[in-house]
């Protein structure tokens, strides 16, 4: 925590405020009980576990408006489309950002995407509270993000014990060697590799080919931020990698859907 990046900083103290605001508005009793009715998740690990031991690529698609480096991403932006488009395109699961403040997302939509396919999703968000973990159970995601710079080693264990007791896969991101090692000591088979450092907002891919040697065959990476192109893709394989979260790229053109199929030679 204590060389947490200061952009990172930034969103977490606004996201503190915000946490504070919705619990003043939703209990955490009512919550629980939206939490409770909701139908078992669709088993995010399992749809990319299932991509991978078919010799595929898995891609978690991102749904994202904007982002703080780059501004507004794509202007046209309809959810319910974008999530069709993308598992027309070969996704095996989808990534919506939900937090409003930084990149203009939305809990509705995630809804909003999860109801237009049958595709696992992930909610995307700054999440440091076990009442987020409630929230994102009772919209009804799948899986979560928790990203190990932004927690401490005891609350990561913490968060992460309580979202696999309310049924929700994790998705545990780390970005250098000594958050991987904190991530290591988890049980989860997904480990996420961040190629965008958080404080200079700098990509490079080199951040996963770095840390790779180091994660043993009983975890999936997958490799996060950054993928740009198709060559980017065949370099990850190479090595591989066979687990994308990818955002820009595809939101960036027409038809999201068509540029995953493209990257990843999907047949559509
Ligand atoms: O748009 P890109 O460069 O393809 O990146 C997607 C995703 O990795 C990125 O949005 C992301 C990775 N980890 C995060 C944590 C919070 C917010 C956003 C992110």
């Amino acid at each position: 925590m204590s060389d947490t990046p200061t952009i990172l900083k930034k969103i977490i103290a606004r996201k503190r405020e915000e946490i504070a605001e919705r619990k003043a508005q939703v209990s955490i009793q009512s919550l629980e009980q939206a939490a409770a009715t909701q139908k078992p998740t669709r088993g995010f690990v399992q749809a990319i576990e299932s991509r991978i031991a078919a010799g595929q690529s898995a891609v978690i698609a991102e749904i994202k408006k904007a982002s703080p480096s780059k501004g507004v991403i794509r202007e046209n932006f309809v959810p319910a489309e974008l999530a069709r488009s993308y598992e027309r395109g070969g996704a095996a699961c989808l990534s919506v950002l939900t937090d409003v403040d930084f990149f203009q997302g939305a809990d509705e939509y995630l809804v909003q995407a999860r109801q237009a396919v049958n595709l696992p999703v992930i909610r995307k968000d700054f999440l440091v509270d076990e009442y987020q973990l409630l929230e994102a159970r009772a919209m009804g995601a799948d899986c979560v993000l928790l990203i190990v710079a932004a927690l401490s080693p005891e609350r990561l264990q913490t968060l992460n014990q309580f979202a696999l007791e309310l049924g929700l896969d994790v998705l545990v991101e780390v970005h250098n060697m000594q958050e991987l090692e904190q991530a290591l000591v988890l049980p989860n088979r997904l480990i996420g590799i961040n190629n965008r450092n958080l404080h200079t907002f700098e990509v490079s891919l080199d951040t996963t080919y770095a840390l790779l040697d180091s994660i043993g065959d009983d975890r999936i990476v997958v490799t996060e931020s950054g993928i740009l192109a198709p060559a980017d893709v065949e370099a990850m394989r190479a090595r591989d990698v066979n687990a994308f979260l990818v955002g820009e790229a595809f939101m960036r053109r027409d038809d999201p859907g068509a540029a995953l199929a493209e990257f990843f030679d999907f047949k559509v």
